[in-house]
């Protein structure tokens, strides 16, 4: 079965008692249970991983060359400062969507760059975290299509 590696980065972790003005009430355990449940739909696997430093986020990507077929990833601030996480998933090679539960582009402009969206297959922000099931989704056409070509 094909598998996907749900990233997320740095204070994704306090999903649902962070601003949620801005980010809302879902927590990280939320967001996971939706992505496994919109990907089990879907006929695929999920691996979760969280954290809060750069390197482990680094590690996690490159570790799901072994893996994985895809990846969704919430890089949280780093997706506006990270050129390490964009070399990893440009070594990977496989795809991936970015999500931002936000949208960035009507926040600060430090937050309308991201280093990763040109390598990115799609990117969903301000869906809320409605955005993360839109991902999986949107990863299992791909996957599905890839298969039958
Ligand atoms: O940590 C985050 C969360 C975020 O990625 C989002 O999901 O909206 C947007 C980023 O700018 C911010 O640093």
């Amino acid at each position: 079965m094909p598998r996907l590696l749900l990233l997320n980065g740095p204070n994704l972790n306090l999903l649902g008692t962070r601003e949620p003005d801005v980010y809302g009430s879902a927590t990280l355990a939320d967001v996971e249970d939706l992505a496994r449940t919109t990907a089990e739909a879907v006929g695929l696997e999920l691996r979760t991983v969280q954290s809060n430093s750069e390197g482990a986020l680094v590690d996690a990507v490159q570790a799901a060359r072994e893996d994985c077929d895809g990846l969704v990833v919430n890089a949280g601030a780093y997706t506006h400062t990270s050129i390490a996480l964009r070399d990893a998933l440009a070594a990977v090679a496989l795809p991936f969507v970015e999500v931002h539960v936000s949208n960035v582009h009507a926040r600060e402009t430090f937050r309308h760059h991201s280093y990763l969206a040109p390598l990115a297959s799609a990117v969903i922000v301000g869906a809320g975290v409605q955005g993360y099931a839109f991902a999986v989704q949107r990863l299992a056409t791909m996957l599905a299509e890839q298969s039958a070509s």
